[in-house]
C-alpha cells in the first residue's frame, strides 16, 4: 500500500484525484488539505464523496503531511506548489505536481510567461508526466510534473506526425476548445454562469501560458525548435477539451496511412484511442476516463492533416494522467484505479 495525501483536495483536481484514489486497490489516503475548509470532512465539502471519504480537511503543513505520506500530489494553483514542494521532497516524500511550476525546463522560459521561480534548481529534476513519452524516467521519478491540460490533448495529437517528420514544423496551428472546470473552482468572475453558459469565446488569444510548454515538448519530439499558433476557447460544459490541430503534410500522405500510424505509435498505450478512418471524437465520449480519442482528416485541396483530439481535462488532463503517473512510479498495473467507461449520454 502506498500512502498518499492530496494537497488542495478542496479544488477541482483534488476532489477528482480522491473520486479516482478511493477506487485504487494500493492506496491509502492519508491526508487531505484545504485552508478555506481546515477542520472540515472532505464529505462534506464534496458530497459526492459520502461513504467513499470522510478525511478531515487540514492545513497544508508540510512536516505534518510528510510523516504520514509516501506520496503526494500537489493540486495547488502555480505559484502555491512550488512553496511547499521542495520541502515535500526534502522530507523523503515523492511528488506528483499538477500545477505548471516544474514542467518547463528553462527558468527564463517560465519567469516569462509566469512569475520569479523560487526552486529552479528542481527543473532538470522534474520529469515530464506524459507516460506516453516519459513511461522509463516517470518510473524512477522523484517528482513528476504533471502535464497541462490543453498540453496533453495537442502532445498526444501532433507526436506521431513529428515523430515521422511527416508534417512542416512551421505550419503547425491550434485551436482548442475547454470546459469550464479548467479555470479550478475558486470564485472568478469569468466562471459564473451567465459568463459561460450560451456563450462561445476565444481567450489568451496569442499569449497563453500553455503555449510554451506545448512547444516545449513538441520540439523534443521533432528535434529542432518548433513554434505554434495556439488558441484556446471557452466551452459552455463542465469538462472536455476538444484539440483540433492543422498541420501541412510534406510527403501528401492519405489519410489511412496517417492512420497507420497512428495505430502504431499508440498501440501499446492503454489511454489512447485512435479512431478509424471516417470517425471523430466527441468529449461526451472520454468523460469521467483517463482516455484520449484521436481522429483525424486530410484535406487534399490544401495538403493538410486535421487532427482532432479529445481528453477530459479534469482526468487524462489532469487527476487520472497524476495517478497513472503514481501507478508507474510504484510499479503497479498501469490502469489501476482508471479502469473506466465513460458516463453517457
Ligand atoms: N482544472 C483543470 O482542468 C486542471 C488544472 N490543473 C492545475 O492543477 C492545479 C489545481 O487546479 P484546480 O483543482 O482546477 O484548482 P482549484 O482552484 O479548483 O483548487 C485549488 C486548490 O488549492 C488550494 N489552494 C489554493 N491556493 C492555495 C495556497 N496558496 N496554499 C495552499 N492551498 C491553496 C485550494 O483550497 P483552499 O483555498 O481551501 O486552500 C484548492 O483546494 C492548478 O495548478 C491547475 O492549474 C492542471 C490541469 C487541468
Ligand atoms: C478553461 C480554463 O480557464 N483553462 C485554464 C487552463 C487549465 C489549467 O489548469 O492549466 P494548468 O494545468 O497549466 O494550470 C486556463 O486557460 O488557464
Amino acid at each position: 500500500m502506498v500512502k498518499v495525501a492530496v494537497a488542495g483536495a478542496s479544488g477541482y483536481t483534488g476532489v477528482e484525484l480522491l473520486r479516482l484514489l478511493v477506487g485504487h486497490p494500493q492506496v491509502e489516503i492519508c491526508a487531505v488539505t484545504s485552508r478555506q475548509h481546515e477542520g472540515v470532512q472532505v464529505n462534506k465539502v464534496f458530497p459526492s464523496l459520502n461513504g467513499f471519504c470522510d478525511l478531515v480537511c487540514e492545513p497544508l503543513d508540510v512536516a505534518a503531511i510528510a510523516k504520514k505520506a509516501d506520496l503526494v500530489f500537489t493540486a495547488l494553483p502555480h505559484q502555491s506548489a512550488m512553496a511547499v514542494v521542495p520541502g515535500f521532497l526534502a522530507a523523503g516524500c515523492r511528488v506528483v505536481d499538477l500545477s505548471a511550476d516544474y514542467r518547463l525546463n528553462d527558468q527564463a522560459v517560465y519567469e516569462h510567461w509566469y512569475q520569479p521561480h523560487t526552486s529552479p534548481e528542481l527543473f532538470s529534476e522534474a520529469i515530464y508526466g506524459l507516460p506516453e513519452r516519459y513511461r522509463e524516467s516517470i518510473k524512477t521519478a522523484r517528482l513528476v510534473a504533471n502535464p497541462g491540460c490543453y498540453p496533453t490533448s495537442v502532445i498526444l495529437a501532433l507526436a506521431p506526425l513529428l515523430e515521422q517528420q511527416l508534417v512542416d514544423a512551421r505550419s503547425l496551428i491550434i485551436d482548442s476548445k475547454s470546459g469550464a472546470s479548467g479555470a479550478g473552482r475558486g470564485l472568478k468572475e469569468g466562471s459564473l454562469f451567465c459568463e459561460v453558459n450560451d456563450g462561445f469565446k476565444a481567450y489568451g488569444v496569442g499569449n497563453h501560458r500553455h503555449t510554451p510548454e506545448i512547444e516545449q515538448e513538441l520540439s523534443q519530439v521533432a528535434g529542432f525548435e518548433v513554434c505554434i499558433n495556439f488558441t484556446p476557447h471557452l466551452l459552455p460544459v463542465n469538462r472536455g477539451i476538444l484539440s483540433t490541430c492543422y498541420a501541412t503534410l510534406l510527403k501528401g500522405q492519405s489519410a489511412a496511412e496517417l492512420l497507420a500510424f497512428y495505430q502504431q505509435r499508440y498501440a501499446d498505450e492503454p489511454f489512447v484511442r485512435v479512431l478509424p478512418e471516417g470517425e471523430l471524437p466527441n468529449i461526451a465520449y472520454v468523460r469521467g476516463t483517463n482516455f484520449c480519442d484521436i481522429g483525424l482528416v486530410v484535406d487534399a485541396r490544401t495538403g493538410r492533416v486535421i487532427v482532432v483530439s479529445v481528453i477530459d481535462n479534469l482526468v487524462k488532463g489532469a487527476a487520472g494522467q497524476a495517478l497513472h503517473n503514481m501507478n508507474l512510479m510504484y510499479g503497479f498495473n498501469e490502469t489501476h484505479g482508471l479502469g473506466i467507461v465513460p458516463t453517457f449520454p
